[in-house]
């Protein structure tokens, strides 16, 4: 079961009084934009809701007049003469009410997408403000998918939700209040008539909500089987691995069990149905019952019958749909509350902006026992952590998987802020710097690189978005080279206005080396004086491993690069290898060094070369060596 369907059951388990309750606080919360992006049309709105229970009660009242024109005594054409004026006004309050609905739909329909425009810009604009941490917190990554999936729906359903509330109660009001203002007895008699209507919506309503539960684990499981049927991540394994049958199977059956639970739903529904027409026959009957007592005790004049049973029909047709509305008001709430809670996250969460600037070309790196924890993880990925790093040097981080790399060279970079221990540019603390100008130093060949589906050129691009329409052309052209981007642009249909995505008419998808080469080429295109490179070469093919290596040494001259790699024959160049294990350093030197001293990058490399060795083949280093 998915975790949101824990707002099903309680929507399911809980009375309407707790659904009632829950809806101050998400009108509040819509209440709030509505009143930011469109106040005059949400008092125009709620206006004309209120309008329109004046003509609902006008409409009553005059209803009643008719009849009571109609009953007294004297020739029938006098009757009908003297009842026309009341007739007249019958005819104007319902014309004039369903231009007021129709006006304050209107109203709604015009705020709707402003409201939702403003509530996902709001939230895109917070969320793209987050310290990069924050990604790393399952709760935050749930929270944002929630928040601004559903809880961006659930605003624009809920203030649907809030506009029929409006009226079904201005509606229920009105009624009651015409028959209050003709006799006061009719109010008990009109509620009798309209509760048993009110109770079967709830009960059906509920009904609803326990059958989606009972249906949604299997409706899901068809839909992953599904999309494991037709979908592109798998259909190479589907075929190769002759597994279409197990899935099928398995799409089979979770079908036939949900063609067979939409039959006994659809059953019990009915049922339910049934059940709430006979009770509101029920009351109905008992109202029409107190009605005729009260004529036959002569507490009601025989006139009042007629307002009474209108008043009965406008007020249980409205209360059916608001009881309905407050179902769904309650279950919008949740999601709502939790798009309120991803605002306040994000708020706590944001980037704190700090005056001072990072230095733009460091000489000095240094980290000083440096301590890391992921969030919600005990153990530290990275321990009592001392490093130094100088301008124009290459510096290797290597290490086997989980040992600490990556983290270290967020850190170093200020992507991720120590728990404990300083990291300085020179003489700047990078937790007093703003984020923004230590990223203006840094370009990042990230481990896993972003697909970004724009065209070939602002794939490079991208890299300084300054230059995004144009400019820095020598970069470009030098970046491009060194990456081996010219010739996929070659291959691309278009060149270099193909657009990365086959999401797009034309568009095309890269290889995984390719997709490498763009990331390098954003990165060198930045132009930054610090480069990390996060296993660049990991998808390249040989040659075009080699030219980035020897490119990146070429990089020497007053720029510092940190290199992560496994591929220890890269390495061997470096001014530094740091030797990490376990989330701390085992071992740092150069690579005679760290040969004499036999120990684990030794190890290591031995094991690597291995296999070259017992061919009599120099290992992959030909731009290394
Ligand atoms: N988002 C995360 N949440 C919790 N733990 C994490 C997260 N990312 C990494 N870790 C853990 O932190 C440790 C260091 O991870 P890191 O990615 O820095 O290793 P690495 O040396 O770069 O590994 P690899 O060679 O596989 O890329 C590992 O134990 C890893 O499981």
């Amino acid at each position: 079961m998915p975790p949101w369907t824990r707002i099903d059951r309680e929507v399911a388990g809980s009375s309407l009084w707790a659904g009632l309750a829950a809806i101050p606080a998400a009108a509040r919360v819509i209440l709030a934009i509505v009143w930011r992006v469109a106040p005059r049309t949400m008092i125009l709105a709620v206006l004309l809701n209120l309008v329109g229970g004046l003509a609902t009660v006008s409409g009553i009242v005059a209803g009643a007049r008719v009849i009571d024109e109609l009953i007294t005594g004297g020739p029938t054409a006098d009757r009908v003469v003297a009842a026309l004026s009341a007739i007249a006004l019958v005819a104007v309050s319902y014309s004039l009410r369903a231009l007021l609905d129709a006006a304050a739909a209107a109203a709604l329909g015009a705020t709707i997408p402003r409201v939702r425009e403003a509530a996902q810009v709001e939230l895109h604009e917070l969320v793209s403000q987050v310290r990069l941490i924050a990604f790393e917190d399952a709760g935050f990554g749930e929270l944002v998918e929630q928040g601004s999936g559903a809880g961006i729906r659930a605003i624009e359903a809920s203030l649907r939700h809030a506009g029929a509330l409006l009226s079904a109660s201005v509606q229920v009001l009105a009624a009651l209040v015409a028959v209050m203002s003709l006799n006061p007895w009719l109010v008990p008699v009109t509620l009798l008539a309209m509760l048993p209507a009110a109770w079967a919506a709830a009960k059906a309503a509920r009904l609803g909500y326990a059958s989606f539960l009972r249906m949604v684990a299997t409706q899901r499981r068809q839909a992953i089987a599904g999309r494991l049927l037709t979908g592109r991540d798998t259909a190479a394994e589907l075929r190769a691995f002759t597994l279409a049958e197990t899935v099928l199977a398995d799409y089979r059956t979770a079908s036939a069990a949900l063609a067979a639970e939409s039959t006994t739903t659809e059953l019990r529904t009915t049922a339910v149905h049934l059940m709430g027409r006979a009770l509101t026959g029920i009351g109905t009957g008992a109202a029409y019952a107190a009605l005729g007592l009260l004529l036959y005790t002569g507490q009601m004049p025989l006139a009042l019958a007629g307002a009474a049973v209108l008043a009965m029909r406008t007020s249980s047709a409205a209360l059916s749909a608001g009881v309905h509305t407050v179902n769904q008001f309650y279950e919008s709430s949740f999601y709502v509350a939790l798009y309120e809670k991803l605002r306040l996250e994000c708020r706590t969460r944001t980037r704190p902006t700090r005056p001072c600037r990072a230095p733009a070309n460091p000489e000095r790196i240094r980290l000083a026992k440096v301590t890391f924890t992921y969030p919600g993880q005990v153990r530290p990925a990275l321990h009592d952590i001392d490093l130094e790093i100088r301008r124009g040097q290459v510096v290797a981080l290597v290490g086997e998987n989980g040992s600490g790399k990556t983290t270290l060279a967020k850190l170093v970079t200020g992507l991720y802020a120590p728990d404990s221990g300083t990291i300085h540019w020179d003489g700047a603390d990078l937790s007093e710097c703003s984020e923004e100008s230590v990223a203006a130093a840094v370009a990042v060949v990230a481990q896993q690189l972003a697909r970004w589906p724009v065209k070939a050129a602002a794939a490079v691009r991208l890299g300084r978005a300054g230059h995004l329409a144009g400019g820095g052309e020598a970069v470009f052209t030098s970046a491009v080279e060194i990456a081996g981007v010219r010739p996929v642009i070659e291959r691309l249909p278009a060149g270099w206005d193909t657009v990365l995505s086959r999401e797009f008419e034309h568009g095309r998808d890269l290889s995984g080396g390719e997709w490498q080469r763009f990331g390098i080429a954003r990165a060198l295109f930045r132009d930054s004086p610090i480069l990390v490179a996060d296993e660049p070469s990991a998808a390249l093919d040989a040659r075009a491993e080699a030219g980035v290596y020897e490119a990146f040494r070429a990089l020497r001259d007053g720029r510092t690069c940190l290199l992560i790699t496994h591929r220890l024959a890269n390495v061997r160049q470096a001014d530094q290898i740091i030797v990490l294990h376990q989330g701390k350093i085992v071992e740092r030197g150069t690579h005679e060094e760290l040969m004499s001293l036999r120990g684990r990058y030794h190890d290591l490399y031995d094991l690597q070369s291995a296999p070259y060795a017992e061919h009599h083949v120099e290992p992959v280093v030909r731009g290394a060596s």
